[in-house]
């Protein structure tokens, strides 16, 4: 489903050297997993045996019995294609290894033993294990399998999965396993551990297969054993996670008595993609593997992930002030540099009561605080036209005396009736000309005025305004630097909800964030706004997660589709259509416009500067964008 793979990772009860036990139980998991549509199951090192079987390691017995119950494994397992990676003991060349091994429809696929043997503090293993780090190319015969074994084996179906596997303490090495198994191809990296809970190693812990996850462009599954496994002074907490990109997926609540297991739907599709698109991929050099075909993965029928509805707005609350401190701070930062280069301390500025050019004041006014500046350099205008209600403009303006910054007034509706005039235009016709000329009279004032005053025009126009041309060509569309073309509008919003922390300009954010967006260029009746930009070109919160998905994952418009309804609830999914076709089209047919955009400030990894992060044609057709489900 749209490259969606459900992946589960497990923490068993663990009995220590009590194999049939231990087996019984993983059976019992494969069983729940094969009903929730889990492709592969993973369990933690050496989960048959138990970790912390000690001196048993070196007791036949123990390997006895541990292939015993393997073989009943394999036998239960041959009634499904869902995968499961145990850790076991192997006897290989009369040495003793720390695997993993890969079982699907009553085979083991393939065994990969542990690279870097722990053998310090609590952790002994060199006592029984052999490194396993110069095996490849091997192959070893188990229960009357001959089974391909070593660290050289990647696993894959016809579809997305390549995966690859290490243990435990090989992800904490200088140089995990999985870093090369990435390079030669695998998306997900399957770890099986055995790691206990020290104070404040959790975290550690958790940060390190994040950032693995990050690193790999992948999905990483990592497993490690419960409170079962505990003995003597080492206690283990059964920590497993699945992480994909750098993000959490799903964790478990680490010191359960308790079998755990969690699942979490990885987009593959999106993990692939954006290997394609990281450089450093290209430059890294694979290395020779064996390929062991798996049967396809289970297709799930209905995905079971959070999709978050506003990507570009941070969901934990607490890290609000931080994220705008910081995109203000570059906001203010790359003004800062513009003006101190060419040695002004004037800015002209369009402020319409609006989100976009109130944010741009405040990034501006930021800028002068730190240069320490005279804030009357700073030149508000408000500029009437026939669109302009009291409200917008009273805000506008009490805003800036507020902010004790320069404030002028320049009404545009004489100045348009004579361009309407001179045009040949009856002013009647509110058409894209009445619009425009209007635009385009602020933006020629803005500028004569800046050359007046020695200034320079700070751009108030959003990336999502960019994204979909929203925008006069030449008219609000230029600027001498522009401030907000990095930041879409559901951010713009949440940005300007910040400042109300700043009381003597609360009650004006608040009503500014209370109006509706529009660009007030058609006259209205009674002092209210007539043109309603959401009900024209479709809400923004629509507009922001179609091109998150677009840019930032290279999605197909269909899984976009299925993405938006899958989080939003509050429109159906021809509503979705709707908007989504017309944000296609837009954003092809208004490249013109970016392709001819002022410098501006990059503030999150997507961008629509044509000299940086997105060169695309101004000809491109849109036809094979269109085709929705
Ligand atoms: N591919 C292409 N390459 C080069 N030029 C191309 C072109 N496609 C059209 N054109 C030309 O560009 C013109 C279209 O562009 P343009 O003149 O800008 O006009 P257009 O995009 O049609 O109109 C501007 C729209 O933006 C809205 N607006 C304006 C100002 C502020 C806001 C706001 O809410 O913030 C919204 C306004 O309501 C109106 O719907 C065409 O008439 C044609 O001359
Ligand atoms: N009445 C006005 N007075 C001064 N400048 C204006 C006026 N109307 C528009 N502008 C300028 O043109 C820009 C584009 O107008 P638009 O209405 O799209 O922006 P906005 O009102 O700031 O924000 P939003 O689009 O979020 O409502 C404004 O940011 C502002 O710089
Ligand atoms: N089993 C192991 O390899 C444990 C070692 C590892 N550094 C950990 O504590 O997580």
């Amino acid at each position: 489903m749209y490259g969606f793979y459900r992946i589960a990772t497990s923490v068993p009860k663990v009995q220590i050297a009590n194999p049939s036990k231990n087996v019984e139980n993983i059976i019992e998991i494969l069983e729940e997993e094969n009903k929730n549509e889990s492709s592969i199951v993973l369990f933690p090192e050496l989960c048959i045996t138990g970790y912390t079987a000690g001196d048993l390691f070196l007791n036949q017995n123990l390997l006895d019995s541990q292939n015993k119950a393997l073989k009943k494994l394999l036998q239960k397992s041959e009634k499904y294609s869902l995968i499961a990676i145990v850790g076991i003991v192997v006897s290989f060349e009369h040495r003793l290894f720390n695997c993993a091994a890969v079982i699907q429809r009553g085979k083991i696929l393939g065994i990969v033993p542990k690279s870097y043997l722990p053998n310090k503090n609590e952790f002994y293993e060199k006592r029984y294990f052999q490194s396993g780090i110069r095996i490849k190319s091997k192959t070893l015969k188990l229960l009357n399998q001959e089974i391909p074994f070593g660290v050289d084996l990647l696993f894959s179906d016809e579809n997305d999965i390549t995966f690859g596997i290490e243990i435990c303490e090989d992800l904490w090495s200088i140089l995990p396993p999985s870093n090369q198994m990435a390079i030669n191809g695998a998306n997900m990296i399957f770890n099986l551990s055995a790691s206990n809970e020290l104070v404040g190693k959790s975290s550690y812990r958790q940060e390190l297969v994040k950032t693995q996850s990050a690193r790999l462009v992948c999905a990483y599954i990592y497993s490690s054993c419960g409170v079962g496994e505990s003995s003597s002074d080492t206690i283990f907490g059964g920590d497993a996670l699945i992480c994909e990109y750098g993000s959490i997926l799903a964790k478990t609540e680490r010191f359960s008595l308790d079998n755990q297991t969690i699942r979490a739907d990885i987009d593959l599709e999106k993990v692939i993609w954006l290997r394609n698109h990281e450089s450093y991929f290209g430059d890294s050099i694979p290395t020779e593997v064996r390929v062991i075909k798996i049967a396809s993965a289970i297709k799930i029928s209905k995905l079971n992930r959070y999709i978050n509805k506003h990507p570009f707005v941070p969901y934990d609350e607490k890290v609000k002030k931080e994220v705008c401190e910081e995109i203000t701070n570059i906001q203010a930062h790359g003004l800062i540099k513009r003006l101190t280069h060419i040695n002004s301390k004037k800015v002209v500025i369009g402020i319409s009561g609006g989100l976009d050019s109130t944010l741009a004041l405040l990034a501006t006014y930021k800028a002068y605080e730190i240069l320490n500046y005279d804030f009357k350099g700073i030149i508000a205008i408000t500029m009437p036209g026939f669109g302009t209600t009291s409200r917008t403009k009273s805000n506008a303006i009490k805003l800036c005396e507020t902010l004790g910054v320069t404030i002028k007034e320049i009404p545009i509706s004489d100045i348009s009736l004579k361009e309407f005039e001179a045009l040949g235009h009856d002013k009647n016709i509110h058409d894209v000309t009445y619009e425009n000329v209007q635009a385009r009279a602020r933006t020629s004032i803005l500028m004569n005025l800046a050359n007046k005053e020695g200034a320079i025009v700070i751009g108030t126009g959003d990336l999502s305004e960019i994204a979909l041309g929203w925008c006069t060509y030449n008219g609000d569309h230029m600027s001498m630097y522009s401030l907000n073309s990095g930041i879409p509008k559901t951010l713009i919003s949440y940005l300007v909800e910040y400042f109300t922390y700043k009381n003597e300009i609360k009650e004006i954010l608040i009503d500014i964030l209370n109006t509706p967006i529009s660009p007030e260029l058609l006259p209205h009746d009674s002092d209210k706004i007539s043109q309603e930009t959401e009900s024209i070109i479709g809400p923004y919160e629509l507009h922001d997660f179609f091109l998150y998905h677009f840019l930032r994952y290279g999605a197909k418009p269909s899984k976009i589709l299925f993405l938006a309804d899958e989080a939003f609830k509050e429109y159906s999914k021809n509503e979705i259509k709707k908007w989504l076709d017309i944000f296609i089209k837009r954003f092809f047919t208004q490249q013109f416009k970016r392709n001819a955009m002022p410098d501006g400030v990059k503030v999150g990894t997507i961008s629509l500067s044509p000299r940086a992060d997105w060169r695309m044609p101004s000809d491109a057709s849109f036809e094979e964008w269109l085709e929705l489900p």
